[in-house]
This record gives C-alpha cells, structure tokens and sequence, in this order.
C-alpha cells in the first residue's frame, strides 16, 4: 500500500493537476507520507517540492480518501490518496520534475490515473468539478 496526501485544489470548476516529465498522465499533487509526518506535515512538505507554494496549514479540510491500483505499479499494488482542500500562499512554479501543471475538468478523466478517476468521480457528483 502506498499512503499519499494529495492537494485537491479547485477553482472555477477545474482542478489543479502536474504531469511528470516523461509521462502521459496527469496526477493530482502530492505524495508519499514519510515516518512519522502527519497529514499536513506530508501535504505542506510534498507542494512545497511540487509547485514552490506554502499550504496554509490551518485550511486544511479533509475531502475523502480514496484508493485503487496504483499507476504504473505491479498489478495489486494499491495507493491510497487521502485528499485535503487548502489554501496557499505564493505563486505556482513547477518544480523541475514537473512538465506540466494545468487545470482540468471532468472532461478530463481520461487522462488521469485510477485513483484519480475516483476523486473526479467524487467531485464531479458534488458539482465542484465542471
Ligand atoms: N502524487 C500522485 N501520485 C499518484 C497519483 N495517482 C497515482 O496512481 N499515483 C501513484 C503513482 C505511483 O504509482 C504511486 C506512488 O508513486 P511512487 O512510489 O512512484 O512515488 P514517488 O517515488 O514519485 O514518490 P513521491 O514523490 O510521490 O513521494 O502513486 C496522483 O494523482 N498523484
């Protein structure tokens, strides 16, 4: 099982998503919980890395936690994302690992991982995703 915190950051009914150099998928950021972090130490610490902003810890409200086969895994290795809204300060700068960081709709399911799929699930059903 692998235990991510991921971003879920939203505005005007699109959500906040990164690509890696060298893949096809977009992911929403985040990323893997190291000993003894707690959710928000992982989520300020992972989109600090990412996208050079600082998460306003005290923001943080716990959207859902979702889980499937983890993308580009083994078949039956699983990731768990448990996701938080949050505000930020600071401007949004890719990291060097990070090709892309673009704004998504529903539209874009597709073009997601299947953890991922879930969350616009998720988000669509609740008309927060356009
Ligand atoms: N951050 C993030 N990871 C995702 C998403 N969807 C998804 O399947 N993952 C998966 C991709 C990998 O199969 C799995 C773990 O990635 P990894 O173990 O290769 O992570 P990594 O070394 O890059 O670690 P880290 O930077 O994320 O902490 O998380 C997503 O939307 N966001």
């Amino acid at each position: 099982m692998i235990d991510k915190v991921a971003w879920i950051r939203l505005e005007n009914g699109r959500i906040l998503s990164t690509r890696s150099h060298g893949k096809s998928v977009y992911y929403i950021p985040g990323g893997k919980r190291e000993s003894g972090e707690s959710d928000t130490d992982t989520l300020v610490r992972e989109i600090r890395e990412e996208l050079d902003v600082t998460i306003t810890s005290a923001s943080t409200t716990h959207v859902g936690t979702f889980q499937a086969q983890a993308h580009g895994h083994p078949n039956g290795t699983t990731v768990r994302m448990t996701c938080y809204a949050a505000d930020y300060e600071g401007t949004l700068t890719p990291s060097s690992e990070i090709a892309e960081v673009i704004w998504l709709t529903y539209q874009d399911r597709g073009s997601v991982s299947p953890v991922d799929q879930l969350i616009f699930d998720h988000l669509h059903e609740q008309a927060l995703l356009d």
